[in-house]
């Protein structure tokens, strides 16, 4: 075994807060979401948003329900300039929504973001610089206060801009990029530099976004931090604390739960947690966590998989089949236990009308969310007898009896351990079909009438017209119903003793497509149990069609 050159590493900073509250803190109500598909999901593409993909996000996040949304970096490239300026002069931005952009802490980034926004009712101007020691020394080569003043100076330009263009309704938002690998201290001394420059009130909040650029410690650790900067800021009814997680420890989720049970306001993110490297923190997977916990989003995830389509257009990328909440496979049950179980809890909900979700194993009802109950129970050879049952019922409308779950589920636990695949809903029924509904052999029911015996009216007589071995033949019995005087005929005839344990039936379909099915389930001779199955209009012959399938199943063993 190797071993891993851990001495390359460090460990994160921990955060001077010994009385942390956050703890004990719930997320009860919905965040202000702002979500950067547009931007920090769009520059980790591979091939970044043309102007077609770029409205196909904007026009699904507009209809999700978002009021604010980062549309692009303008200064940065002439893709994300025209699209500001198609949105804005095509009139696209609905009242209600404010459109965000990106820029550098640079003068002549500033200059051309301002160009791009010319004439939007609304905006929110997005300013950042990065304050990490790291990037202090390498990138900028300057101390603290060359740092904080890159940020203060381009606070100021955006000021200054925002008053030369008095038509738009201005606010102003800060990042100290790569705020987690900042000393804290200082970060809140950058951001308070910030604010000395947009003077912001309660009335006219500005926005300070506190990144995990990179996630480089456990999400209790960006808890404390925000909570230690909310408990700071000197302005803090004057300004919308925002966070921007990513996810390349695979917290970005619970960092930004975390940090709103420490006081965040907001969160950056994308849908399904496109973005760099790991990616933003996924607004899904957060909003469907409320909606799971009874909290309202305000957020519209009633057709997820639609939302998936346009995502992966937009993004070319596919989304994980395990991805919570939108993964193809994420309310999809394979093993026995767990279709048993839910199967079990679909049911109770059925019968309850108490309103509350409570199913084995599904976090959600995977309806609100668009995602259809065929995809819940998948058959393969990890399943059992419950995922089975649920197929015929749920598809074909097939209510098998215990036992004869038990049994069938043999039959196609045999074949999908054969054929190491998953077995569809429309191999299970044909299973089914060929197991009991289609076998005539040896004996294949044609008609049958029945008469009261003349000498006791209790005792029945039957003529059944049979095929046995493509021929037809006439056997007689006599019983006490039509059942035990068909079985008493074939027994005869067959030279099979089988006497009936049980007998069930229901009605499939519905109007003049409405059968009976009927199940019997048998005993020979030497004590083995089996089912026949027999479906017909009229509920007696659908009775004899399951004798006839029983006493040739007992033939053939
Ligand atoms: C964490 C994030 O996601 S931040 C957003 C990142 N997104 C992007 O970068 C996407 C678009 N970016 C771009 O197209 C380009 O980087 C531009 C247009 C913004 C800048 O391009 P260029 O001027 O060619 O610089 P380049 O891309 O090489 O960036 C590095 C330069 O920017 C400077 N810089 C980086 N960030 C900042 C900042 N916030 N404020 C001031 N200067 C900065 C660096 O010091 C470096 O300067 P140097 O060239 O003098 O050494
Ligand atoms: C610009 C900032 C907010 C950013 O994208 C990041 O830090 O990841």
């Amino acid at each position: 075994m190797n071993r891993m050159p851990v001495e390359k590493y460090r460990m994160y900073d921990r955060i001077p807060l010994t009385d942390r509250q956050w703890p004990d803190k719930i997320v009860d109500k919905a965040p202000i979401w702002c979500s950067v598909d547009l931007r920090d999901g769009n520059q980790a593409l591979i091939e970044p948003m043309g102007p077609d993909r770029k409205r196909r996000m904007f026009e699904l996040l507009v209809k999700m329900g978002f009021k604010e949304i980062e549309i692009g970096f303008p200064s940065a490239s002439q893709t994300d300039f025209d699209f500001t300026r198609e949105l804005i002069e095509k009139n696209m931005i609905p009242e209600d929504v404010t459109v965000q952009v990106l820029t550098q802490a640079r003068p002549h980034l500033i200059e051309r973001t301002f160009e791009a926004l010319k004439g939007v009712h609304r905006a929110i101007v997005h300013v950042y610089n990065s304050t990490s020691t790291t990037q202090r020394r390498v990138v900028f080569q300057q101390d603290m206060a060359g740092i904080k003043q890159i940020a203060v100076d381009g606070a100021q330009l955006v000021r200054d801009f925002a008053e030369k263009n008095p038509e738009t309704d201005w606010r102003f938002q800060y990042s100290p990029e790569s705020y987690t690998q900042t000393e804290i201290e200082y970060a809140l001394e950058v951001c308070e530099a910030v604010m000395d420059v947009w003077e912001p009130t309660p009335e006219k909040p500005c926005i300070i976004n506190l990144p995990a650029t990179v996630e480089v410690a456990p999400p209790n650790v960006y808890a404390d931090s925000i909570e230690w900067m909310h408990r700071r800021f000197t302005r803090r009814d004057s300004m919308i604390l925002s966070v921007h997680p990513h996810n390349d420890r695979g917290s970005g989720v619970v960092a930004a739960e975390f940090a709103v049970m420490a006081g965040a306001d907001r969160i950056e993110g994308t849908l399904f947690g496109n973005g760099e490297r790991t990616g933003n923190v996924d607004i899904v997977t957060l909003g469907l966590n409320m909606v799971a916990t009874g909290v309202d989003p305000h957020l519209d995830f009633s057709n997820v998989p639609e939302m998936r389509k346009v995502v992966e257009y937009c993004n070319q990328l596919p989304v994980h089949p395990r991805h919570p909440y939108g993964g193809d496979l994420v309310f999809t049950a394979f093993s026995g236990s767990h279709q048993d179980a839910i199967k079990k809890g679909l049911k109770a909900m059925d019968d309850s009308n108490s309103g509350v979700w409570d199913v084995p194993y599904l976090p959600i009802d995977p309806s609100d969310v668009g995602a259809s109950y065929e995809a819940v129970i998948r058959v393969n050879s990890q399943s059992g007898k419950g995922g089975v049952a649920y197929i015929l019922e749920n598809d074909y409308g097939v209510r098998m009896p215990r036992n004869l779950q038990i049994e069938f589920s043999n039959v196609i636990q045999k074949i999908a351990d054969e054929s190491g695949k998953e077995l569809s809903p429309t191999m299970i029924w044909d299973s089914f079909q060929e197991t009991y509904l289609d076998n005539e052999t040896p004996y294949g029911f044609v008609n049958h009438i029945t008469q009261s015996d003349t000498h006791a009216s209790e005792v029945r007589a039957i003529e059944a017209k049979v095929t046995k071995g493509g021929e037809e033949v006439l056997l007689h019995g006599r019983g006490n119903g039509p059942i035990d005087a068909y079985v008493n005929a074939l027994k005869a005839d067959a030279g099979v003793d089988i006497s009936v344990m049980d007998y069930s039936e229901h009605a499939i379909g519905e109007g003049a497509n409405a059968m009976a099915i009927a199940y019997v389930e048998a005993r020979t001779a030497d004590g083995k149990r089996l089912f026949g199955v027999g479906r017909h209009p009229n509920i007696v012959t659908a009775s004899l069609k399951a004798v006839t399938c029983a006493v040739n199943r007992a033939s053939a063993l």
